[in-house]
């Protein structure tokens, strides 16, 4: 269980507003106003808590949690989690420890909130309206601290009220989101513990993995998706892993060896401060997204088109073979990491930044990897906010684009006799299996070149009867999962 000591408030026997310390029984919640009772901006009609402006609270805490609320907003409104909280000011301004709880505090609420909403759904008569959207917010990460983070209950619920009448919006509620927080405080956590583990997921996903691994396949996949995922380091060819796990371990890491070129640390607060990252030695690479560019085999000497390369873990990872690296992506931003990344670990390739459907070279590649966007519900243990950010339609048109992409890179980027690796971080066959089915029919001049298990550290799970590779975030469980891949080798034979 996630849990961090977090002092907050002190208990309080004042009467601040919304009461939060009042023996529960007189905490009951006034009856809600009905929806028609609301005015269009979302705000109560009635009563001066809606017009009022109130100045924000400074009582220790509230700072850190109305930056996890901020951060949800954002994901509601389409941002990734690494977007939101790069883009929130109120998360900028946190110090330290109220950083790191803030950080915390918004992923196991979106990594729990289907099973949050559950226990929340017991408590409200009815789901409250679309534009009350914070109001459900603050009850989230209330029930998150509680039932998760274990954190106390005086804090959690005092901070809470706190939030809620920081804004008219939000203010007529107060009463209510102090009730239910009390409640969750004091029966909430076995009932909690009762809530299957798929109740995370949305159902579409859910039926979807079901219909490809079967339910206990998928059973495992939701429950690997609790877990706080472990940070795997790709290290350059040329350095000697069982020292830099002595230097990780002096550091007061636990680094565990999990592959020739990966080691897998658990306890990891900042990445930037750990021994061998100012140097360069290695960069930040789930072990499953080391493995499509072990499939092109050696590439020392290649020239090798990475499409869709930003941030770069797998330009760095060809680079380092002694592949000649051209990598393409659309995004500017993104290119900035893969050169930032570059300059750290003294690394060379070649950045164009454009659409891979556009890019048309002067001359062929002798390889191609293809790491095509996607749905990435295979990182969903790192990117909780996946499940509630990317629905069906969105993993329709990623599939087009899928298939174009890798009929643009045979037609017009690889030379003949070239390997073409596709890969995606994605559980969704549509976007694995079905894509390398449907460009085998659609090209006979492709081959399928199956891949062997000892290509990928003998892991005999992980390849597909096909030939192809699939991994699981349930795979590997004991030493803490791995991320859900997809990749397909194919030679061009055009
Ligand atoms: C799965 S990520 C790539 C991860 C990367 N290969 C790595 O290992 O670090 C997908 C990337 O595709 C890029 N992308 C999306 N559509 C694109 C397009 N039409 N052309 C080029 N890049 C695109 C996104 O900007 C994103 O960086």
């Amino acid at each position: 269980m996630e849990k961090r000591p977090f002092s907050g408030p002190k208990k309080r026997d004042d009467a601040r507003r919304g009461k939060p310390d009042r023996p529960f029984d007189k905490a009951r919640p006034k009856r809600r106003r009905d929806d028609d009772d609301r005015s269009d901006d979302g705000r109560p009609d009635k009563g001066e808590a809606g017009a009022r402006a109130r100045p924000l609270s400074t009582m220790p805490g509230v700072e850190a949690r109305r930056a996890v609320l901020e951060i949800l907003d954002r994901v509601n409104e389409g941002a990734t989690l690494d977007d939101a909280i790069a883009r929130t000011r109120p998360f900028e301004h946190l110090e330290g420890p109220d950083r790191g709880f803030a950080r915390l505090l918004a992923t196991v609420t979106l990594r729990r909130r289907g099973a949050i909403d559950h226990l929340l759904g017991t408590w409200l008569d009815r789901p409250l309206p679309k534009k009350s959207a914070r109001v459900m917010d603050i009850l989230r990460i209330a029930a998150a601290q509680l039932l998760i983070l274990e954190t106390p209950a005086h804090a959690a619920v005092a901070t809470s009220v706190e939030l809620a009448n920081e804004r008219g919006e939000t203010a007529g509620y107060a009463s209510l989101i102090n009730a239910i927080s009390r409640k969750i405080s004091a029966a909430g956590v076995e009932a909690f513990q009762k809530i299957p583990a798929r109740t995370d997921t949305p159902s579409w996903m859910w039926r979807a993995w079901e219909r490809s691994y079967g339910p206990h396949g998928a059973k495992a996949i939701v429950e690997a998706h609790r877990g706080t995922p472990p940070l795997d380091l790709t290290f350059k060819p040329s350095e000697n892993l069982e020292d830099w796990a002595a230097r990780l371990t002096e550091a007061g890491q636990d680094a565990a060896l999990l592959s020739p070129a990966t080691l897998r640390l658990t306890k990891v607060s900042d990445v930037t401060a750990l021994p061998g990252f100012e140097d360069g030695a290695w960069w930040v690479q789930d072990i499953a997204a080391s493995l499509p560019v072990r499939l092109l085999g050696d590439v020392a000497g290649k020239s090798v088109f990475d499409l869709c390369a930003a941030p770069g873990g797998k330009t760095l990872q060809l680079a380092a073979a002694g592949a000649t690296v051209t990598a393409v992506d659309k995004s500017p931003a993104r290119m900035e990491r893969v050169s930032e990344n570059l300059l750290r670990t003294k690394l060379t390739a070649n950045i164009v930044e454009d659409d891979a459907l556009r890019f048309k070279p002067q001359e062929k590649a002798d390889m191609i990897l293809l790491d095509a966007p996607c749905t990435a519900t295979g990182t969903i243990r790192r990117h909780p906010d996946i499940p509630w950010s990317k629905g069906e339609t969105a993993l329709t048109a990623l599939a087009e684009l899928q298939g174009k992409m890798i009929d643009h890179a045979l037609r017009n980027l690889l030379k003949p006799g070239g390997l073409l690796v596709y890969c995606v971080c994605s559980l969704q066959r549509e976007e694995g299996e079905a894509q390398a089915k449907a460009a085998l029919a659609r090209h006979e001049n492709l081959e399928r070149i199956a891949i062997m298990a000892d290509e990928i550290g003998g892991y005999e799970k992980a390849v597909t009867r096909d030939g192809d590779l699939r991994t699981l975030p349930s795979m590997l469980g004991e030493k803490g999962g791995m991320d859900g891949f997809f990749a397909a080798r194919f030679r061009w034979n055009g």
